[in-house]
């Protein structure tokens, strides 16, 4: 679980998190939407220990991360897993190099560990005949798997996803949601995900956090957030066109 309790942070005096509370369970997909702008990115580096609160606290399982000395700092980083946009895959590398790569960086483990680690998060992901395949050669879909078994191959305990659907065409996108939302449940992961996409969270929005203009203005779930009463919250679902389908508007 991860906590965020009155999250403050400005630069060169203009607020952009103001005051942002709010409890990502595990075995959830939890998700931080709004529109471009509204502070999702400065929140997902302030949770990750990339940027520093000017006020407030990040609590991984109790842990106050920005309060931690660097060990324990460095402890809770190696929990951490992260699937970037785009991917963030090494060109120069094989798919199972890839995946192997935060093993070579941050474990002491042997390299039949290693193989055996490597083989058993790439067969989870469905790859297990690509691991040779450079990633030029696999599709953009593949490619997302890669970033997954890679975000999860130290055996996070938590995974963070940027735009995890950006690129893809809507069904590769539906893999990628139910894959993460699969693992989220089996490994039992506090899974964040940063996102646009509407489809996305009417499909696996478990905890949903809507930010706008640096506040968080409501929090909810995929079941309730069609009746939110935030006016911000309406004008951001309904431009969406899938959501003005769901509400039988044109
Ligand atoms: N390093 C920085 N220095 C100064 N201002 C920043 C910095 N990073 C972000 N900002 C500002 O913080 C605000 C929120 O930006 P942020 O990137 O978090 O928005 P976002 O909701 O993630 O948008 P998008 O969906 O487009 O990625 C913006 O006004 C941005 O200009």
């Amino acid at each position: 679980m991860i906590e965020i309790k009155n999250i403050q942070k400005s630069f060169e005096g203009k607020t952009v998190l103001s005051d942002i509370s709010a409890t990502f369970e595990k075995g959830r997909t939890n998700m931080i939407i709004g529109a471009s702008g509204t502070g999702k990115s400065v929140l997902l580096k302030t949770i990750v220990g990339l940027f520093s609160p000017d006020d407030g606290e990040v609590l991984y399982d109790q842990r106050d991360f920005h309060r931690s000395d660097r060990k324990e700092q460095k402890k809770i980083r190696s929990e951490i897993g992260m699937l970037f946009q785009g991917s963030a895959l090494f060109d120069s590398l094989t798919v199972a190099e890839n995946v192997r790569f935060p093993l070579n960086v941050h474990s002491d483990m042997s390299e039949s560990e290693k193989d055996d680690r490597v083989n058993f998060y790439l067969k989870r992901v469905g790859l297990e005949n690509a691991a040779h395949k450079m990633p030029s050669e696999i599709s953009g879909g593949m490619q997302k798997r890669v970033g997954i078994a890679r975000a999860i191959v130290m055996n996070s305990q938590y995974l963070f996803c940027d735009e995890p659907n950006s690129g893809l065409d809507p069904q590769t996108a539906w893999m990628i949601d139910q894959l993460i939302h699969e693992i989220t449940q089996e490994y039992n992961l506090t899974t964040v995900i940063v996102s646009h996409d509407m489809n996305s969270v009417m499909e696996i929005g478990e905890y949903i956090m809507f930010m706008y203009k640096g506040l968080k203005v409501w929090e909810g779930d995929k079941t309730n957030i069609l009746d939110a009463e935030p006016q911000a919250l309406k004008d951001f679902l309904f431009a969406n066109k899938l959501v003005r389908t769901f509400k039988g508007m044109k």
